[in-house]
């Protein structure tokens, strides 16, 4: 099965107005698919502005509407011109205190909004240290993901929280590992058609220095960029090290 190469930029807690002219320097591709994930102010105007470049949110509430002050839905992204949302990241799980559980039921929701999930796993700096990696990753693939679960509704992102933002990246090898791990996790649950066809990002420290040594690796579908996608000159060489890559 070909699964379409992904160049997901999640650009956080970052980014006004004045920054959607960095959509203007990034190079146009046809094999890769692009997305940004900005935040929510600025969506719906980063959707009108490109139709090369997908948009996406990076969380929702798993309601549908509400009395939940400062929340976002699911339906309030795709009403704005989002057609992804990340959900699970680490950042969330950390300062949200986010569990899989709550992670699972804002999937669903995004299912209901016709969204795509670009679910995130990874291992902390303990676990990872503790040889625990591969265990923490299978609970949370457990714990998090729906039945119904489908290579159109669905993508994982594994971000080794300690390779986030640090500069520190697995080895190949490791990346390599875990994702033949995760291939193996979601067909044996969800049956080879489905597991074989779900995408899989690397995320963590991902730069222009390393993308193409990332997207050799077997089982790499694309990369969830974080610092590196704020600037059209970084995330233009990694899409572009992704474009090589799906052409290979
Ligand atoms: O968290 C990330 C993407 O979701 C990765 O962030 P960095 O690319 O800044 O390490």
């Amino acid at each position: 099965m070909t699964r379409r190469k992904l160049a997901a930029g999640n650009w956080k807690m970052n980014g006004l107005n004045a920054d959607l002219t960095e959509l203007e320097g990034l190079p146009s591709v046809s094999r890769a698919e692009v997305l940004i994930c900005p935040p929510a102010t600025l969506i719906e105007r980063m959707a009108r502005k490109t139709s090369s470049v997908s948009v996406g949110g990076q969380d929702c509430h798993p309601a549908r509407s509400g009395a939940h002050t400062g929340d976002v839905s699911a339906r309030m992204l795709a009403d704005a011109g989002a057609t992804h949302v990340i959900l699970g990241h680490s950042e969330r799980r950390q300062d949200h205190g986010e569990t899989d559980a709550l992670v699972r039921s804002k999937i669903k929701a995004a299912w209901n909004a016709d969204l795509r999930a670009i679910l995130c796993i990874g291992e902390t700096e303990g676990q990872y240290k503790a040889g625990e990696t591969l265990e923490v990753l299978r609970g949370q693939l457990a714990g998090s993901l729906p039945d119904g679960t489908s290579p159109d509704n669905l993508i994982v992102a594994y971000e080794p929280v300690w390779a986030i933002g640090t500069g520190l990246v697995p080895t190949m090898a490791e990346i390599r590992d875990v994702h033949a791990f995760l291939r193996a996790e979601l067909t044996a649950r969800f049956g080879a058609d489905t597991g074989d066809g779900i995408r899989l990002l690397y995320g963590g420290s991902v730069k222009p220095g390393n993308a193409a040594e990332i997207f050799a690796v077997p089982d790499v579908d694309g990369a969830l960029v974080g610092g590196a996608s704020l600037k059209a000159d970084d995330f233009g060489e990694i899409i572009k090290a992704l474009e090589a890559a799906a052409a290979a």
